[in-house]
């Protein structure tokens, strides 16, 4: 396999001027974390959220859990500041919510870029809105430090006035743009928000169905989900198991000169064992962690 991967299932916000929150943080099975600075902090908290999530970046106690800071939006006030801050602390990723174009990935590209922000600090978009939607593949394509599409379902709801129901459906049409423009340019893509955080039944379907979908991980907002989480979006024993079965029986198979066989009774060809080979690439580097 020649892509690296980098477990991203469970993606945890915490509001930035939460310094419980962020002391928590630091024991939590998250594979990364967004230290918000954007909806989760007051305006009055703004300044306060900005130095508290560039001093937890600085302090080093965060183990292996990515650490991104989520920046408030382009048309704020306090968007400038934010981006001059977290370049300079140099998160793992700057997320920047409500992309809606290509030029605007540029425009945070160059700013990082003044700020003097190194080159891991990578830009993480926000996909949120219908115009995202439409315009998902040139955000996806418009830098190579756009490394991951993060779905922001609560904005996207509100724009399309759509309702929350179980299975998604009024999002799914914006959740396959999204999920398209990332396959397409090789991009990370993440599902967004459970927002009720004691239905942890309606919690793990919507991680299957993101899974089933095709996302990396999936957004969160309480340590209570992060359990689910990664086990949804991880391999199954099962699944490992016949990964091998299949990379095996295939190689037996090209050894006696065929292209195909079958694992019970199921077809296998070239691109299962490619499939198969990812699953084992991705359950070692979640046992590596
Ligand atoms: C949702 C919450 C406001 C609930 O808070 P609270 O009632 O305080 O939770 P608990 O009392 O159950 O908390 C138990 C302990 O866990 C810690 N905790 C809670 N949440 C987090 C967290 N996210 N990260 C780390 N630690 C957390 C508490 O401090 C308690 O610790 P202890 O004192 O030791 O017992 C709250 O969970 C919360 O604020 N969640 C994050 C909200 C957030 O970041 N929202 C913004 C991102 S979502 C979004 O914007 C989506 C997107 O843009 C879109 O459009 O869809
Ligand atoms: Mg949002």
């Amino acid at each position: 396999m020649s892509e690296d991967y980098r477990p991203r299932r469970s993606v945890l916000y915490m509001p930035g001027a939460n310094e419980r929150a962020l002391e928590k943080a630091k024991g939590l099975a998250a594979d990364a974390l967004i230290l918000d600075l954007e909806d989760s902090v007051s305006p009055d908290k703004k300044a306060e959220g900005r130095d508290r999530v560039c001093a937890a970046v600085a302090s080093g106690e965060y183990g292996n859990r990515e650490l991104t800071i989520r920046v408030n939006g382009l048309d704020t006030e306090w968007h400038a500041e934010d981006l001059r801050a977290a370049g300079a602390a140099g998160p793992a990723a700057v997320v920047v919510p409500k992309v809606n174009s290509a030029a605007e990935v540029h425009q945070v590209e160059k700013a990082l870029e003044a700020a003097g922000a190194p080159d891991h600090t990578a830009i993480w978009a926000m996909v949120e809105t219908p115009v995202a939607m439409l315009h998902a593949e040139e955000i996806a394509a418009a830098s190579e430090r756009l490394t991951v599409l993060v779905m922001g379902t609560n904005d996207l709801a509100k724009e399309l006035r759509a309702e929350h129901v179980p299975g998604r459906a009024p999002l799914l049409g914006g959740l396959s743009l999204a999920l398209l423009a990332a396959r397409a340019t090789g991009k990370v893509i993440l599902d967004g928000v459970y927002n009720d955080v004691k239905d942890l039944d309606g919690f793990e379907a919507e991680c299957v169905q993101g899974r089933q979908f095709g996302f990396d991980g999936k957004t969160l907002i309480h340590p209570t989900q992060l359990e689910a989480c990664n086990r949804v979006f991880a391999p199954s024993e099962d699944e490992v198991a016949h990964s091998r079965v299949v990379i095996e029986a295939f190689e037996e198979a090209k050894a006696q000169g065929k292209g195909v066989v079958t694992v019970n009774g199921r077809l296998i060809e070239n691109l299962h064992v490619d499939i198969a080979r990812r699953v084992l690439a991705v359950a070692e580097a979640i046992a590596a962690r």
